[in-house]
């Protein structure tokens, strides 16, 4: 697929989810290196660079989309020739690939160990790496009852209830707003993030903080499952996660919008839920309380707290 078809898909949510986005976009690079006409290195790197921003602009919650870019393009620097450049590109694209599937089986894995026989769970989104971890307690003959929520205003509920359905998972479907009305029944929430900071915070779909502050209240478990690359180094820094605005027409029909003069219709995409309304986070490494995140940064992500002063540095001299 072309690289600005791959962006556009990306920016509609036709391409989504925080691990889908990734692999499709480094897909989407190592296809534009192919197909690159470029004369020289500094020719291949700088359009490479173009068409990593190009992607990097389409989402910007999403930290699985720079850190996988990054993966792919961290060698570039270090090439000696074009071909060389553009065969480490396609090498860094499959093994990305390659092992966020991987990832998402490990997570499965290491998550459906903290789902019980007999647990009702409530997920709330669309997340592959949620969604495993149930899959896989079911496949291991535990009893479940999911509660799935409807995720207005893009409805990633309806996949969430369909794939339950496919499993043949005892489902329930509920509209967001019923999730505290619900949550005595609830033994254990699983959801996915789209980033997680240094100090334990989950970014993950709207709603994603109210639904942990009414576990937290139940005394209910919160288990979030991510890929180390959802982990945001540049947190290590104090840089927040830019929250997504997305259209006021995905809540309000522009034709009702038009017509009220004194209203504003909002719609941030991605909320923050505090490392202590998070129990455990469950990635391909292990699971881990959230106040280890910043291990998963320094070990796996391989940002060191060298790496941040030496950034900072090269921030400073840019300002100046
Ligand atoms: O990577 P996986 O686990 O699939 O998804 C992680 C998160 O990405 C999604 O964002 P969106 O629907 O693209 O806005 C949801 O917030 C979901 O929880």
């Amino acid at each position: 697929m072309l690289l600005n078809e791959t962006a556009e898909r990306i920016r509609t949510m036709e391409i989504r989810g925080a691990g889908r986005i990734a692999r499709a976009a480094v897909e989407a690079l190592a296809g534009y290196a192919d197909t690159l006409d470029a004369t020289d290195l500094a020719a291949f790197r700088s359009g490479m660079q173009e068409a990593a921003e190009t992607l990097l602009a389409t989402r910007p919650t999403a930290v699985s989309l720079p850190n996988a870019v990054h993966a792919v393009m961290a060698p570039l620097s270090a090439a000696d020739s074009l071909p060389e450049a553009r065969d480490a590109v396609r090498r860094r694209a499959d093994a990305f690939v390659t092992s966020s599937l991987h990832a998402v089986e490990r997570i499965a894995d290491i998550g459906a160990r903290h789902i019980s026989d007999g647990d009702t769970v409530l997920t709330h989104c669309n997340s592959e790496a949620a969604l495993a971890c149930i899959l896989e307690a079911h496949r291991q003959g535990k009893d479940l009852t999911v509660y799935a929520t409807e995720v207005r205003p893009r409805n990633q509920g309806h996949l969430t209830i369909r794939a339950l359905d496919d499993a043949g998972i005892r489902t329930s479907f509920i509209i967001d707003s019923a999730v505290r009305s619900i949550m005595n029944r609830i033994t254990l929430v699983v959801v996915g993030a789209d980033a997680i900071t240094v100090n334990g915070a989950v970014v993950n779909k709207i709603g994603t903080a109210q639904i942990a502050l009414a576990a937290h209240e139940a005394r209910t478990n919160v288990v979030v499952a991510a890929e180390t690359y959802k982990f945001a180094p540049r947190t290590v820094l104090g840089e927040l996660i830019e929250i997504e605005e997305r259209s006021p027409a995905e809540v309000l029909p522009e034709e009702i919008a038009r017509t009220l003069k004194h209203v504003t219709v909002r719609n941030p995409a991605f909320d923050v839920t505090p490392a202590e309304y998070v129990d455990l986070i469950v990635t391909e490494k292990g699971a881990i309380p959230p106040e280890l995140a910043y291990t998963i940064i320094r070990e796996y992500l391989g940002w060191n707290i060298e790496d941040f002063q030496r950034q900072l540095v090269l921030d400073h001299r840019n300002q100046d």
